[in-house]
Parts: C-alpha cells; sequence; structure tokens
C-alpha cells in the first residue's frame, strides 16, 4: 500500500521542532493555526480554479498543494492522515463498494 501520506507527516511532526529559517513547515507552525487555514483555504480555491480550466498539470499540482496543507491542518491539529484514511475505509466497507469491486 501507498505509504506517501503516513511518510510525509512524520516529517511534519519532526518539523515542530525544526527551525522556521530553515523549514517552510516550521514557519507555518510559528505563525499559527490561521495562517495555516488561510493557506488551506488558498489552496482550495487554486484547485477549484484549476479542475475549471481542465489543464491536467495544473489540477495534479494544486490538488498535490491542496493535499500537503491539509496535511499540515492535520499536524497542528494533533491528528494522522491514518485517522482519516481509516474513516474513508470505514465508509467504503459501509456502502459495500469493496464487495462489488473484489466482484470486478
Ligand atoms: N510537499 C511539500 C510542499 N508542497 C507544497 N509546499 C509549499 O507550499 C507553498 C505553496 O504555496 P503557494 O503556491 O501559495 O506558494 P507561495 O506563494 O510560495 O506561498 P506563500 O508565500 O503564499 O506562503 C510553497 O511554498 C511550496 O513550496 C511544500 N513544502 C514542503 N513540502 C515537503 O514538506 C516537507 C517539509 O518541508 P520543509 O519544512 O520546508 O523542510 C519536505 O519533505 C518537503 O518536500
Amino acid at each position: 500500500m501507498n505509504d506517501t501520506l503516513e511518510r510525509l507527516a512524520t516529517i511534519l511532526e519532526e518539523r515542530k521542532n525544526a527551525d522556521p529559517q530553515h523549514s517552510y513547515v516550521a514557519q507555518l507552525y510559528q505563525a499559527g493555526q490561521d495562517k495555516i487555514l488561510k493557506k488551506l483555504g488558498e489552496e482550495a480555491v487554486e484547485t477549484v480554479l484549476a479542475a475549471k480550466s481542465r489543464e491536467s498539470d495544473a489540477i495534479i499540482h494544486e490538488t498535490a498543494d491542496l493535499w500537503f496543507h491539509s496535511l499540515v491542518m492535520l499536524a497542528e491539529s494533533g491528528l494522522r492522515p491514518e485517522q482519516v484514511l481509516r474513516e474513508l475505509e470505514r465508509r467504503f466497507g459501509l456502502s459495500g463498494l469493496e464487495e462489488k469491486a473484489n466482484r470486478g
């Protein structure tokens, strides 16, 4: 299974002790929750605009920025991406989609 989100989240956790002069994420933590939420909102808007443009490269780039800043928000909130993934897995199971997908 792809563990990119988990590996990135571990780095984001480590950045809580990093020097803001050398780390973008440490700068965000130092600026505080409002700054992190502002960035998250901006990235959401940029993702919407990219999707409207139907430019695949832009959509991928902006969605990566959006997911990244979501991970920073989760870390600042003391949460891990595994918790969100478990919730999605739970819904997937509830909807019976997994069973249907396995049946092809
Ligand atoms: N994956 C990312 C990542 N994705 C996006 N970004 C940053 O998110 C910002 C996106 O914001 P914008 O597009 O608005 O660009 P900007 O105008 O420069 O940003 P602002 O001046 O508005 O804050 C850019 O500065 C990007 O560099 C990232 N910064 C860091 N990482 C990873 O996070 C980890 C920790 O990074 P550091 O804390 O910098 O060591 C490392 O593994 C990095 O690879």
